[in-house]
């Protein structure tokens, strides 16, 4: 089913018939790599994937004729909402920004649940998985990647003690990638360590089954640990346990990504304690795939810091490398993500790729010297840290001494580490030896099964499982009458229906809205004028997300959120008509019946050139292309020169661009172009235009103008402009 990019996704189509949704494939998808170098638009790339069908580029590609060069890795949008029905349209702009990896975090707690959930309850800080969100959300990916012309992959976790369950659930309903790494339950959830190992094995076959990519959770001892760069010859060992158990539990190696995530950020001298371990890790896992995660530990309210410390874990990935670059949005540090900074995040990762390209041909890391040393040296405390577990009697003696995420950088330890007790923890003792006569008809079973010699498939014993045919998958639509996605959308029915237009950061009509204020005061102060100034401006539940002191006494920068409590009904605004431009060979006919003259200039004291050599030059697909003819008179003219040029040459149009606005200039020289032509009596032969990053046609008309064009204009916009002006000028 496709969608037209101006419709919105129709939430209550895609809950139609979900007991009878099948997935169009299983497993994992890479991007299809161009071979060699690849043009686009004016330049050459040598690590790009295929471009999209539909897709929004970055805001300066304007001035490359909106190329989208899509980089070579993976790049993942991840989310956390609590509501799955609102992150549908959340993967639409990701998808539409360049994601093709969408990964849904649950909700908080979901590792303690003993089995599935059912229907599509609200989440906290992420989505309660269930079938029923699953097959929702995967049917809404298969429309948005028709309509981007890429595959999406769908991801999400396989942890907990119901690990087994969620694992075939998502083997079943072909779920791409999925987090499985048992230390994970051990360190960060304390299930039984042995239950974890059991229920993983059994969740790494079913995964396997269904070629779903898996990635593991080192990054975690990042996050946990107190300096994160100490834990960084753990992470070797960590990566190591979880990548062979895989493979013995039989993974193939190119679906195992290690989750690597460089452990600083400025204002440590980040590069040179990531990059040593970034190229070690790559180094000793030769083979596998690495999925390259952002700085998630240091990360704070600043948005722009954020992006800084992201960019350099881009450089990283550039300079080593990353089969999946795996975004964190820029507000991560203040609050659940906004759904805008998933797009800035993935932008980012879009940006920094693409204009680090060929990177490892420009420069080469010089292994002689620290990089190399450090490098070694962390494979050396690796491997004395594997030859240690074996020692203590293995990985769950290890833990139980508490070897995992100590603060010390090992061997040095400071004996405060993660310790469980290999009987204890959530599910202790509730593993059961297999019988000698223990028999499971089912295709993907880990292990012992006593399966009778003249069996093909074992589950012919049962007329197929569920992996084999999946119409004996029992569908159950929704447990709870009230908490359910068809109750929380009946309460926005109604604006939904008319549209209605409130601001939002997370969930439909959330009514969030974000103000940056600087105010002249020291921080103390400026928090509560800030809360004063945002009841003020109306704004309820007013918070302060973000203070930064510009200098202790001069000024504080602060970011302000609150919530509006109105809609904006679309039909009570009067939306101007969009303009029918005509067509290239429309222009170019009537250019070659008539030719046209302009006259073009940045007027003032303005030195800004690209915006007009943008419109005029052929280039970019400006005027010339069409056959008119421009006298372009360069920046910083006057209005007088311009006027003269224009009488000099007698041409029919004057296109005067103007950037700088202060104290008004820019009305000030539309109106003394339009009085000076009325003066020299050419005003109703000549047509004027003004174009800028601040003007818009109702600014240049009130101003004299008979058209004005702001940000995002293309030549073709005022060529078609130009000779339909000319022909109502001469009717
Ligand atoms: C190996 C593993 N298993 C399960 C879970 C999820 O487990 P709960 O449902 O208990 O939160 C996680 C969590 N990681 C968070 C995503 C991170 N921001 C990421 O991009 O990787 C995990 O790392």
């Amino acid at each position: 089913m496709s969608v037209d990019p101006k419709e919105k996704l129709d939430i209550q189509e895609i809950l139609q018939d979900l007991e009878d949704y099948r997935p169009r494939r299983k497993g994992w998808t890479w991007r299809k790599q161009e071979e060699g170098e690849k043009e686009i638009g004016p330049f050459k790339y040598s690590q790009v994937a295929e471009g999209l069908d539909n897709s929004i580029p970055l805001p300066s590609s304007r001035n490359f004729g909106y190329i989208d060069p899509q980089p070579d890795p993976v790049i993942t949008a991840e989310i956390a909402s609590g509501r799955f029905e609102d992150d549908l349209r959340r993967m639409r702009m990701a998808a539409w920004h360049g994601a093709d990896h969408l990964m849904v975090i649950r909700t908080a707690g979901q590792s303690h649940y003993d089995g599935l959930i059912e229907g599509t309850p609200e989440g906290v800080g992420g989505v309660p998985i269930s079938r029923k969100q699953v097959r929702a959300t995967r049917k809404a990916l298969d429309i948005i990647e028709d309509e981007v012309g890429r595959p999406l992959n769908f991801h999400s976790y396989v942890s907990g003690v119901a690990g087994p369950d969620i694992a075939l659930m998502f083997a079943e309903e072909g779920v791409n990638g999925a987090h499985q790494d048992p230390q994970y339950n051990v360190l960060y959830r304390n299930v039984n360590m042995q239950r974890s190992f059991v229920d993983a094995a059994v969740a790494k076959k079913l995964m396997a089954s269904a070629d779903m990519l898996q990635i593991d959770g080192a990054h975690n001892a990042n996050a946990t640990a107190r300096e994160a760069w100490k834990v960084m010859p753990e992470l070797f060992v960590q990566h190591a346990l979880n990548s062979i158990f895989s493979m013995k539990v039989g993974m193939p190696k190119e679906n195992i990504a290690l989750s690597t995530v460089p452990p600083t950020a400025p204002p440590a001298p980040a590069l040179k304690i990531d990059l040593p371990y970034a190229v070690a890790l790559r180094e000793l896992f030769k083979g596998f795939k690495f999925r390259a995660q952002q700085n998630t530990k240091y990360i704070d309210s600043s948005t722009r810091e954020a992006t800084v410390t992201h960019v350099l874990n881009l450089v990283l990935s550039r300079l080593t490398s990353a089969d999946i670059q795996s975004t964190i949005t820029p507000d991560e540090g203040r609050n659940v993500p906004w759904h805008y900074n998933n797009i800035h995040a993935v932008n980012t990762a879009k940006q920094a790729l693409v204009g680090l390209d060929g990177l490892e041909d420009l420069v080469e890391i010089n292994m002689d010297g620290y990089v190399g040393d450090k490098a070694r040296e962390l494979k050396e405390r690796a491997i004395l840290f594997m030859e240690e577990i074996l020692e203590a009697g293995g990985y769950f003696e290890a833990v139980s001494e508490g070897f995992f995420v100590d603060s010390g950088e090992y061997p040095q330890r400071n004996a405060d580490g993660i310790k469980r007790e290999i009987e204890g923890g959530v599910g202790a003792g509730t593993i059961i030896k297999r019988d000698e006569d223990y028999m499971a008809p089912v295709c993907e079973h880990f292990g012992y099964n006593n399966l009778p010699e003249d069996i093909e498939d074992p589950c012919d014993l049962i007329d197929g499982c569920t992996l084999c045919d999946p119409d004996g998958i029992v569908y159950i639509d929704e447990l709870d009458e009230n908490d359910n996605v068809h109750k929380r959308l009946e309460k926005s029915e109604k604006a939904r229906e008319k549209d209605l237009i409130k601001p939002e950061v997370e969930w439909y009509g959330d009514g969030w809205v974000n103000t940056t204020l600087l105010l002249p005061v020291e921080e103390r102060v400026a928090e509560v004028a800030a809360m004063e100034i945002a009841k003020k401006m109306g704004l309820k539940n007013p918070e302060v997300i973000h203070k930064q002191a510009m200098h202790p006494s001069e000024g504080t920068l602060l970011e302000v959120k609150g919530q509006v409590d109105f809609s904006i009904d679309p039909e009570d605004l009067d939306i101007p008509e969009e303009e029918e431009i005509l067509s290239e060979d429309e222009i170019r006919e009537d250019i070659k019946e008539r030719p046209m003259k302009i006259v073009a200039a940045t007027v003032g004291e303005d030195e800004h050139s690209v915006g007009m050599r943008e419109i005029i030059d052929i280039k970019h697909g400006g005027i010339e292309k069409f056959g008119i003819e421009c006298k372009y008179l360069g920046t910083s003219v006057s209005i007088t020169k311009v006027v003269d040029a224009a009488i000099e040459i007698n041409a029919d149009a004057i296109l005067i661009s103007t950037i700088i606005t202060h104290n008004d200039i820019h009305r000030v020289n539309m109106k003394k172009l339009h009085e000076l032509c009325i003066e020299k009596g050419i005003r109703d032969d000549i047509a004027l235009i003004a174009g800028g990053t601040q003007i818009n046609n109702d600014i240049a008309v009130k101003s004299g103008m008979d058209a004005g064009y702001g940000k995002g204009t293309h030549g073709i916009d005022v060529a078609s402009f130009l000779v339909e002006e000319r022909q109502a000028r001469e009717e």
